[in-house]
């Protein structure tokens, strides 16, 4: 990655009573999507709300578009839409007053791909926001930060309380955006499906650490279920690429982290099989391994 990145935070840790966020360290390129995943409380939101000013860290440094967070915030969140499902329009005005208001505000705001947006999302701009589901509350709110046409979107579970054709549109739409090279997505999610469909970089966070942080095509590269015929009774040779072993039998079946051509070769026992992974599959394992490794290190 040589362009300056949109975001940067480094060694980031911030500790809430029952709950603390370790060490984090992400960065993203301009013309990128990543996708942030992770298990319900992980440390997801409170990743984005470090990185958004709204949360002092402890500890560690979060610069946004360039910019020392918290402290520069106000220049930074000029170009970055910040979505997240906790937000709420005003429910008495229409999304027409809205779209006008932000257009105020913001000089990036595009008229006519508001107009277009609101087509795609089946939205109607005279509605009073009262009475709009909560899917389409969410479309309104991403119309309004997408047709501002920032460099970065953060978006916090933006497809959640989504029907799976709108959750398409919307994911087709962040693709679009990235036509332009410039500009950058973050999103937090739980659906693997989301992250894998359209995601360049992607990180794992569990329990408040950052399990993994990757090239997708590369993670999903590096993952496979490997199934080998080995006699009852014979061991293998402990591999650290090697995450997880179940036996059955004669049939053992590796989940490994760092598989290749090479390292197959290496493994000196007659191979049935080698299956890729899915992300969802690899994040539970990488996920499940993490929490081993952990519980390992504070025994
Ligand atoms: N302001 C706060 N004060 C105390 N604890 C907090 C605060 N904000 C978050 N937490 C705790 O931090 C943990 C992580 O919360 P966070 O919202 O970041 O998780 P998440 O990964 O976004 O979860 P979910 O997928 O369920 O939305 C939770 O245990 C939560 O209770």
């Amino acid at each position: 990655m040589s362009a300056s990145p949109v975001f940067e935070m480094t060694g980031v840790s911030k500790a809430f009573p029952f709950f603390t966020l370790n060490d984090v360290s992400l960065r993203l390129a301009p013309g990128q999507i990543m996708g942030l995943v992770g298990p319900n409380g992980a440390g997801k939101s409170t990743t984005i709300r470090l990185l958004m000013g709204l949360l002092t860290a402890d500890a560690g440094e979060v610069r946004l578009l360039g910019r020392a967070m918290p402290r520069e915030q106000a220049a930074a969140k000029a170009d970055v839409g910040f979505v997240s499902d906790d937000m709420r329009l005003f429910p008495h005005a229409t999304l027409a007053w809205h779209m006008d208001f932000t257009a105020a505000i913001y000089p990036g705001w595009d008229a006519a791909y508001a107009a277009q947006l609101l087509k795609r999302f089946g939205l109607r701009a005279e509605q009073p926001v009262k009475g709009l589901s909560t899917g389409e509350h969410g479309k309104a709110l991403l119309l309004l930060a997408l047709a501002r046409r920032p460099r970065l979107l953060v978006l916090d579970e933006p497809t959640s309380g989504m029907d799976p054709v709108a959750r398409h549109e919307l994911l087709t739409e962040f693709m679009d955006v990235l036509r332009d090279e410039d500009r950058a997505i973050l999103f937090s999610s739980h659906n693997t499906l989301d992250v894998e469909r359209i995601s360049d970089r992607l990180a794992f966070i569990d329990r408040g650490r950052v399990v993994a942080a990757s090239d997708t095509a590369d993670f999903l590269e590096r993952w496979r279920r490997v199934q080998l015929r080995l006699p009852p009774g014979q061991g293998l040779a402990t591999l650290p690429e090697v995450v997880h072993c179940e036996r059955d039998g004669g049939l053992a079946t590796l989940t490994v982290d760092g598989f290749s051509e090479a390292w197959l070769a290496r493994l000196g026992a007659p191979v049935q099989a080698v299956q890729r992974m899915s992300l969802e599959e690899i994040f539970v394992a990488a996920v499940m391994h993490s929490r081993h490794v952990q519980e390992g290190l504070a025994a």
